[in-house]
């Protein structure tokens, strides 16, 4: 029953935009958001807190599996409750993105965490932001996007957004880290981070966020979906 409910898939590399565009476009649809990099964060985080070393992976997969997370929405946006400890900041932070990248190279994690990601498909529709949402989780989604952008062009946003929060960082070094995080999703050996055949590929590296929104809103329209 659950493969009728239409799948919006946004995958693509770190910074290109797609947290941003798929929380306006469940908001606009009334649609459920799955943030799948949120489930690999927090899984990292939970690891790194017991001292499990993340190449441990039958540890780090029973982690995940057995993840006691919920997201509790407030007026102000939704929370991440780790264990009882809200934990919205800290995984949003370039150390617990780090830890992600690792602990999803794991494939008996990725295994632990696929029935999570596909149980968020319930009625009127998700819109699910990842790495392999239309390659793996969704692969039957009626609509799917591959959102990226240039490397350098990611690492400004990212400037910009921890700048607007105050914390400083050097643009050469978020680059880096960027493409550092693209290497390593692009090339692990399961559910490597890359447009699924039947993606609409989308370069916002000259586009704002309203452009790229419009476009997959003309997709959805187009598949029928609305
Ligand atoms: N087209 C755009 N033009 C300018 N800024 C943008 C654009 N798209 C997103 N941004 C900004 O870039 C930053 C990163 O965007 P966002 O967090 O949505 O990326 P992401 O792809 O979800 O990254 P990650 O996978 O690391 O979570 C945000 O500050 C966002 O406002
Ligand atoms: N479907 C996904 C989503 C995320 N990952 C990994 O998690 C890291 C953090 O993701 P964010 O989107 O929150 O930045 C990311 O770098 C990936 O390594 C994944 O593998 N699959």
């Amino acid at each position: 029953m659950s493969a009728l409910v239409p799948v919006i898939t946004v995958d693509g590399p770190s910074g290109a935009g797609k947290g941003t565009v798929c929380a306006r476009i469940a908001a606009e649809l009334g649609w459920h958001l799955l943030d799948s990099g949120a489930l690999y964060r927090i899984t990292g985080l939970a690891a790194d807190r017991r001292g499990i070393k993340l190449d441990d992976e039958s540890s780090v997969a029973q982690v995940a599996a057995g993840l006691d997370v919920r997201f509790q929405p407030t007026p102000d946006g939704v929370l991440t409750i780790l264990e009882g400890d809200d934990v919205t900041t800290t995984i949003r932070t370039e150390e617990v993105g780090s830890l992600a990248s690792q602990v999803a190279a794991l494939p008996a994690v990725r295994e632990a965490l696929l029935q999570r990601q596909r149980d968020f498909r319930s009625s009127p529709g998700v819109v699910a932001d990842g790495r392999d949402m239309g390659t793996v989780v969704f692969i039957d989604a009626p609509v799917k996007v591959f959102l990226t952008a240039s490397a350098e062009e990611r690492g400004r946003r990212r400037h910009k957004q921890l700048t607007e929060k105050g914390i400083s960082a050097s643009l050469p070094a978020l680059i880096e880290d960027i493409q550092a995080r693209d290497e390593r999703d692009s090339n692990r050996a399961v559910a490597p981070l890359k447009p699924a055949q039947d993606a609409l590929l989308i370069d916002s590296t000259s586009m704002t966020i309203d452009e790229v929104c419009d476009q997959i809103m003309t997709l959805v329209r187009t598949a029928g979906l609305i």
